[in-house]
Formats: structure tokens, sequence, C-alpha cells
């Protein structure tokens, strides 16, 4: 661990694999004790509007939408919203097949809101069944590069939910006989007997169970507990790390996949001095004390010989960007097997079927084609791209605003907001993701200027533009081969996101 006073990581999250964020779906008891855990995801979702109205129109577009959130003439309107929420497959003007159902287990009752969703959470499989996570263990030295691996995994594996917890929490708490050795150095926190293995195990095994936990914060100047704690809650992929990371049987049970980082005793001590005098308040007599009486010896003891659980070994750590790559593979098919990517199902899903009613489609006009020409083209130049991109973003948005039924009046302005959230507004969007948020929100109007038929394996949309973001925001991974040698670019930190764009002959 890198850091004094470590702050337990919490979850990492990105929302690029088929999960939508806004989509959740958990059938809770109004006392369940997982509601705080549900509501505190929903808050981030949609924060809590702030209690008084912006005083000028200075104020943000978020500022004014949480006006508009906090208006009974929002929540009167979504209640109408809600009221009439259905689930809906397959419409279409031209569609023989027309089925509505009302969905009862889409609405989400707490005392103080009503949710309406046709998703689900992010550890519940397409069926709505709670998946376990995957669960990994990072074993290895004081230094190793635990922390650094797991961190890298994180980036590599674009997965929306990640719980990454470490041991070092679970530092027990001192008495004060041992807090005097601990200031001299004579305290062994490389010892077993240093975990508190109690509330270790109960903790991962409930976050496995994907419910909430409180973890402790570990101060390693003081080592002491904070008085606060952390609170974490259960994901897709959870990852443990610690230098006794399979020391006992039980933890050891819970751990799906189990890394080994392996790095050279000289380069732990360099990096374990360096970290221990900037980071955690030592000197360096007594990081040399502690090394040599304490941590190299548990190490001989303890961590080395838990090496034969191992399913991967990981030699030097953070750097070893081909292990990370295998392992973020070997998560990636797990993830697969268990269920968890839904994108490559949604996008077979709806294969063939009539596009919904919702959709509305700018008509195809010269400028549109013209437009569409340009960003389809894939030697047009990231300027060009940005500048058309806009052009026709502008349509879509103007077409969208066309549609509203709104009478122009002082309060124009805020209903105007207010729809813009029931309008999915897209430049352009392939057949299955038309059907994947007419499914998910069956009375937002999608609005978008072309409909593509098809996405290859990436995902990406065919013809012509790849990524849009990617293209737009310039975060298109490369590779090049030059010199034998390989360079990756652009979010490629370790080559499990990065594709062959270009080799250059050596
Ligand atoms: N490959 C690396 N090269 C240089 N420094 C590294 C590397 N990996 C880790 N470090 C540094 O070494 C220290 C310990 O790394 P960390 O990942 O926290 O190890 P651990 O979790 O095993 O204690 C940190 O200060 C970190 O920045
Ligand atoms: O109060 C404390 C608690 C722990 N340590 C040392 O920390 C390492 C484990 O942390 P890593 O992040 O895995 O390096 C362990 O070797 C302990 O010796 C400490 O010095 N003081």
């Amino acid at each position: 661990m890198a850091a004094t006073g470590f702050d337990p990581p919490s979850s990492a999250s990105s929302d690029s694999d088929g999960y939508d964020e806004h989509v959740f779906f958990r059938d809770i008891p109004e006392e369940d004790e997982n509601l705080d855990d549900y509501n505190y995801r929903m808050s981030l979702i949609h924060p809590t509007p702030p209690p008084s109205r912006p005083t000028s129109a200075a104020g943000s577009e978020y500022d004014l939408l949480a006006v508009l959130l906090s208006t009974p003439s929002f929540e009167s309107c979504l209640a109408l919203e809600n009221s009439s929420r259905q689930r809906t497959t397959s419409m279409s003007k031209t569609g023989k097949s027309s089925t509505k159902k009302l969905s009862a287990e889409s609405i989400l009752q707490s005392k103080t809101r009503t949710i309406y969703t046709a998703g689900r959470p992010p550890w519940y499989n397409k069926a709505g069944e709670q998946v376990e996570p995957f669960v990994i263990g990072i074993c290895g030295g004081s230094a190793s590069g635990k922390t650094t691996v797991a961190t890298k995994i994180i980036e590599s594996l674009n997965v929306p939910w990640v719980t990454l917890l470490s041991m070092d929490s679970f530092y027990r708490v001192l008495n004060e006989e041992q807090h005097k050795k601990a200031a001299q150095n004579e305290y062994n926190f490389d010892h077993p007997d240093a975990f508190d293995f109690e509330l270790l195990l109960p903790t991962l095994q409930r976050l496995k169970e994907g419910k909430k936990v409180d973890v402790p914060i570990y101060n390693f100047v003081t080592h002491s507990r904070e008085t606060r704690t952390k609170p974490m809650y259960g994901a897709n992929v959870i990852i443990f790390e610690g230098i006794l990371a399979f020391h006992n049987p039980q933890v050891l049970e819970l751990l799906d996949m189990k890394v080994f980082v392996d790095t050279d005793a000289d380069v732990r001590l360099a990096r374990r001095l360096k970290r221990d005098i900037l980071a955690r308040g030592r000197d360096l007599e007594g990081v040399i004390k502690q090394y040599v009486n304490m941590v190299k010896p548990a190490f001989s003891t303890f961590i080395a010989p838990s090496m034969v659980h191992a399913d991967i070994i990981v030699p030097r750590g953070g750097e070893n960007c081909v292990a990370i790559d295998l392992i973020v593979q070997h998560i990636h098919s797990q993830l697969q097997a268990r269920g968890f990517k839904l994108r490559p199902t949604l996008a077979q899903s709806y294969a063939g079927q009539p596009l919904p009613e919702a959709l509305a489609l700018l008509p195809e006009t010269p400028q549109i084609k013209g437009l569409h020409t340009f960003i389809r083209n894939k030697d047009t130049s990231r300027d060009e791209f940005i500048f058309y991109s806009k052009r026709l973003i502008r349509l879509v948005i103007e077409f969208a605003l066309s549609l509203l039924p709104f009478k122009v009046s002082f309060q124009t302005a805020w209903y105007i907001l207010f729809y813009i959230e029931l309008f999915w507004s897209l430049l352009t969007c392939a057949e299955s993701g038309i059907h994947s948020i007419a499914y998910a929100f069956p009375n937002v109007k999608i609005v978008t200027s072309a409909v593509d038929p098809e996405i290859n394996e990436n995902f990406y949309v065919i013809p012509g533009i790849g990524n849009f973001g990617d293209r737009y925001f310039g975060t298109e991974p490369t590779i090049t081969v030059t010199g034998g040698s390989i360079k990756a670019t652009a979010g490629g930190s370790c080559l499990s996101r990065v594709e062959t764009k270009e080799a250059s002959p050596v």
C-alpha cells in the first residue's frame, strides 16, 4: 500500500460495458439493511437537489435541473410518468407484435421515493438473479507492488463495479505496550497475529454476498484505526490484497483467483525505504531495523511459502503488463461465464425486430447525409470529426426540441430542461442500442440522425465511425511497433485495451 493513513479505496466505476448506471433493479423491503447501500448508490446517480433555486440565469444546467427535480410540477410529472410506466416489447407502427405488460417488479419503493427501472443493479445477471462477484486475492511481500497491480487490473478491466479491499485496513488495535513497541520499530506487523482475521473474514464474506460493509481505516503513522470507517459495497469484481492474503484457509476459500506478486527483495526494500520515510513518517534506521528483524523473517516464514496457493505469479509487479493482461483476460472470461457481461447478449437480443415506436429519426436531408459522410470516413481528421459531429449534434438536439409539447411562456425554460431528461438524443445509434434503451426506458423518446443496423465484435458502429467517443475525445487506442519495441498509447496501460493499428516494418 502506498499512502499514509490509508483510506481504503472503494468502488471504481465506469459505464462502458453495456450496463446502464441509471438502471437498477432490486427487490428491497422497507427495512432492508441494504436500503442505505441502495440509496447511497442512487444518490450518486441522482444527487439530491439543492434546496434553493438559483438566483440568476448564470446557474449551471445542473443547478437548473436540480431545481426542477425539487419543484412540485416536476414531482407531479414524475408521478404521472411513474403511474403510466410499462415494460414493453417489440413496438412498431408497422410491426405486428405489440405486447405491453405492466411490470410490477420494476418499481422500487423506498420511504422517500418511487423509482422505476426495468434493469438491474450491477451484480445481477440479465435474468435478475444475484451473481457472486469474482474475487481476486493478491499476495506478495511488503512493497512488492500489490496495490499497483490491483490498480492496473482495475484500470485495464474497464468493468463498472470493482471493490478493492486492503488487508492493511485490518491491523489490530494495539494496546499501550504494543504502541510503545511500534514506536521503537519493535512491534511485529508482519506476523499473522497482527491482523484482525475475525473482522476481515466476515467483511470479505459479506462483500462476496453483495452486501455493504464498513471497513476500518488504518493510519500507518499512528499505528491505529481511525474512528471513522469507510463503507464498501458488493461489486462485479472484488480485489483483496495484502502480505498475508493467502494465510487464512477460510479467506483462501473465498478467493476465486490467486495472484502472487513476486518482486526481488532488494527492490522491495528500496521501495519500502522510500515509501515509509516519505509517506509513513519513519526514519532510515527505524525502517531498516524493522525490515531486518521482522519484515524479512516474516516474508520467509509466512509469505513466500504461501506462493504455492497462487494461480498466477507476477514477477516484478505493476510493470509486468503481459501478466496483468492475462489476468484481465481471465477475469473477463469469468465475468462472461457468470452472466455479468451483458453487452454481447444485448447486442444480439433484438436482431430482426421492428424498431420501437419511441424512435424519432431525423429526416434524411442532403445536409444530414453530407455530415454523416464526413464522420463515417475513417480518414477524417479529429478536428473535422469534432466540427461535423457538433453540427450534427446540434441538428439532433434542435429536432428533439421541436418535438417537445410546450407553449412559449415565462416558465418555458424550466419545462424544456425537464423534458430533455425524457429525451435520449443520439447522433447515431445501432439498432440493438435503440432496442435496449427503449426496453429500459419505455417512456423516453429516442432521437437520432441515423440508425445503424450493425455493430462489430468491438461494438463499433459499421461503417466507419469506430467508437464515436474515442474519435471525438482523441482517446483511440493505438499500438505502434518500431524496431521490435511495442509502444501503447491512449489508455493502453496494458495491452488488453490496445489494438493493432499500425505496425511499421522493422
Ligand atoms: N514498478 C514500480 N516501479 C517503481 N515504483 C513502484 C513500482 N511498483 C510500485 N512502486 C512503488 O513502491 C511502493 C509500494 O508499491 P505498492 O503497489 O503500494 O506495493 P504493496 O501494495 O505491495 O505494498 C509505492 O510507493 C509505489 O509507488
Ligand atoms: O502500523 C504499521 C502497519 C504495518 N506496517 C508494515 O506495513 C507492511 C504491509 O503493508 P504493505 O502495503 O503491504 O507494504 C508490513 O510489512 C508492515 O511491516 C508498519 O510498518 N506499521
